[in-house]
Parts: C-alpha cells; sequence; structure tokens
C-alpha cells in the first residue's frame, strides 16, 4: 500500500474506533458488549427451554429455575450465584449449562462472556497447579472488569486439583468488592459426577418402591449426597471449605436417565438432523444402549451421551 493510502486507512480506523467509544451505544449495536441488548435473561425462554430439550430432570429444572430467577432479579446481590451440578454420566449437565447461556447472553456459548474450563483438559499437570491457579485468577478477574454478569462453566470439577480450588473461593465470597472488581453478579456453574450413584441409589428406591419417579423431591437426594459425597474425604472438590464456608448457593442433581427419556432424545436428535420420527427405529436404537443394575435394566449407563454416535452408526 501507498504510503499516503495508508496514512488515509490508519486516520479512518482511528476516527471510527473514536467515534465508536464515544457513543457506546452504537458499538453494541455493532458489537457484542456487556449491555442489555446482548446480555439479559430470557425467564420465559429457559422455562420453556428446559420442558423442551431437558427430558427427565424435573429436580434439577426446578432448582435451576427458582436460583435463576431470584439471582437476576436482585439489583444487589450479596455474592456471585454459584451452582453445583451433580449426576451419572450423560443426564443433560452440559446441557443444562448451554440452555442457560443460550437464555442469558445473545451468543449463548459462543459469547465473549461465558467461559468453559475443563479440569483434564485446562488444568492437565498437578504440578503446575501454582501457574494455573496465577492465570485462572487473572483471567476471572480481567473478564469479570470487562462484564460483571460472565459466566464461568467449570466441568469435570472432581478431577480439580484442591489448589486451584482455593484460587476460585475468594470470588465466590460474600466481599462487597475484590481491589476495586465487583464479582456479586457473576455465574459460576460446577459440573461434575460426584454424587451420580447416591443419586440412583434413591432414583432405584422409588422404582423398587413403585413410586412416581416425578415425586422426587430435593430434600430426598439432599440427604443422600450430604452424607456420601460433602462428607466423603475421597471426593476432593467438597472437603474444601466451598463447602465449609457456605459458597455454593444450590446443589442441583441429574436423576439416571430411563429408557423412556432415551427414547425422547433420540427422537430430538432425529428432528434436529433433519430425519423422518419413525418408532421403529428409534425403539432399535435405544434397545442397542446398555442398562443397569445388570438384573433390572433401568437406567442407561450412558445417559443419552450415546444417542449421536449410535445413530450415525444407524443411519449413515
Ligand atoms: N436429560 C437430557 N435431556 C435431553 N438430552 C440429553 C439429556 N441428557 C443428555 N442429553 C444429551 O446427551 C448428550 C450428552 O449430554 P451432556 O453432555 O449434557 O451430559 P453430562 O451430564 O454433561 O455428561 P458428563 O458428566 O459425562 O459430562 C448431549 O447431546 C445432550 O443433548
Amino acid at each position: 500500500m501507498e504510503p499516503i493510502s495508508m496514512g488515509i486507512a490508519v486516520g479512518v480506523a482511528t476516527a471510527l474506533t473514536g467515534l465508536l467509544s464515544s457513543y457506546p451505544r452504537l458499538y453494541c449495536h455493532l458489537q457484542e458488549c456487556c449491555a442489555a441488548q446482548w446480555v439479559e435473561l430470557n425467564y420465559t425462554g429457559l422455562e420453556r427451554d428446559l420442558e423442551e430439550k431437558l427430558f427427565g430432570q424435573h429436580v434439577a429444572k426446578h432448582v435451576i429455575l427458582k436460583a435463576i430467577k431470584g439471582f437476576w432479579n436482585n439489583p444487589n446481590p450479596k455474592k456471585p450465584l454459584t451452582l453445583s451440578l451433580h449426576g451419572w454420566t450423560g443426564t443433560g449437565k452440559n446441557l443444562m449449562s448451554k440452555l442457560i447461556a443460550k437464555n442469558i447472553y445473545a451468543k449463548g456459548l459462543d459469547s465473549k462472556y461465558v467461559h468453559q474450563f475443563v479440569t483434564t483438559l485446562h488444568f492437565p499437570h498437578s504440578e503446575h497447579t501454582s501457574q494455573y491457579k496465577e492465570q485462572l485468577q487473572k483471567w476471572i478477574r480481567g473478564n469479570i472488569t470487562a462484564c460483571e454478569r460472565s459466566m464461568f462453566i467449570f466441568d469435570e470439577m472432581d478431577k480439580m486439583q484442591m489448589g486451584l480450588i482455593d484460587a476460585i473461593k475468594p470470588y465466590l465470597d460474600y466481599y462487597d468488592n475484590i481491589d476495586g472488581v465487583v464479582y456479586r453478579k457473576a455465574m459460576f456453574l460446577f459440573l461434575s459426577n460426584a454424587g451420580g450413584e447416591k443419586i440412583t441409589e434413591v432414583a432405584l428406591d422409588y422404582w423398587h418402591k413403585g413410586n412416581k419417579r416425578e415425586d422426587i423431591k430435593l430434600k430426598d437426594l439432599e440427604t443422600k449426597l450430604s452424607v456420601g459425597v460433602f462428607n466423603n474425604k475421597k471426593s476432593g472438590f467438597w472437603h474444601t471449605s466451598l463447602i465449609d464456608k457456605n459458597l455454593i448457593d444450590y446443589f442441583v442433581p441429574f436423576l439416571p436417565l430411563e429408557y423412556k427419556h432415551v427414547k425422547l432424545c433420540i427422537r430430538e436428535e432425529l428432528i434436529s438432523r433433519g430425519y423422518p420420527v419413525d418408532e421403529d427405529i428409534i425403539n432399535d436404537i435405544a434397545s442397542e444402549m446398555t442398562y443397569f443394575p445388570e438384573n433390572e435394566k433401568i437406567f442407561s449407563d450412558k445417559g443419552c451421551k450415546a444417542v449421536e454416535a449410535k445413530i450415525n452408526f444407524y443411519l449413515e
């Protein structure tokens, strides 16, 4: 490029940047920003999505809707919202995070204000904990400075090293601000399989007694979870002061999925991929999944996780 054209290009770019920064509304019109047109809870949207897309999780739905509504309607929360999602693999914990993000951020999980960490992927080496710790704290601070309504999702929380959990702790607590940064409007979601077996015991017990699954209450599960997980010295996450200091606001249990839920997942997947809905195919695929316990075969051992792969195998 010639020097004159280069000069003009730089001048135009500088003028545009100046213009956009002096008109934040115009900036937000063109780019994702932390204002209400990009970051706002769509409660009815969330309610509808959970009803239509998340199967067999009445307790989790109820807790999440209550927690998020209360938090969002409070203009001055005392601490960030901290949700701990527990359950067997493939039961919808990641799906739930996705639906929450979708109904708060216009760009859903792709929003620059939604941050996902997977322990084995992002923090794999225990010898690097102090380095991860520093990076993570910087990351949280920087992102909440950019947008108070940021969301952080930590997957495989039960595999996270203790030191790293300690690094997040100050941001979850009841502080008005830390070094001038207000963390109270952020949301933290912790996902783990911890407690999955205890939750299954409760669901199985209901089934054996001939009770309806839909009658399982949060308190039935909480009692089991507190004995089996929170007081279990082996489940790393739980004997940290996250629990001792009451830093987790809600425990969100995910029930193991039954044959009928697996069928719903298959149906949903067929529709979303534009295949015709054929009951025979749905039954065939659902029957190919494996179920436990050994004798009764009630719950899918991978939840709905293998559905996509089974459909690929069956139809393509
Ligand atoms: N309850 C559910 N309702 C509808 N779809 C589901 C449900 N549970 C799982 N799925 C589907 O199964 C797949 C795996 O689900 P997801 O990743 O949410 O499970 P997870 O509980 O996070 O598993 P993991 O503990 O192994 O990470 C996704 O495609 C998801 O859409």
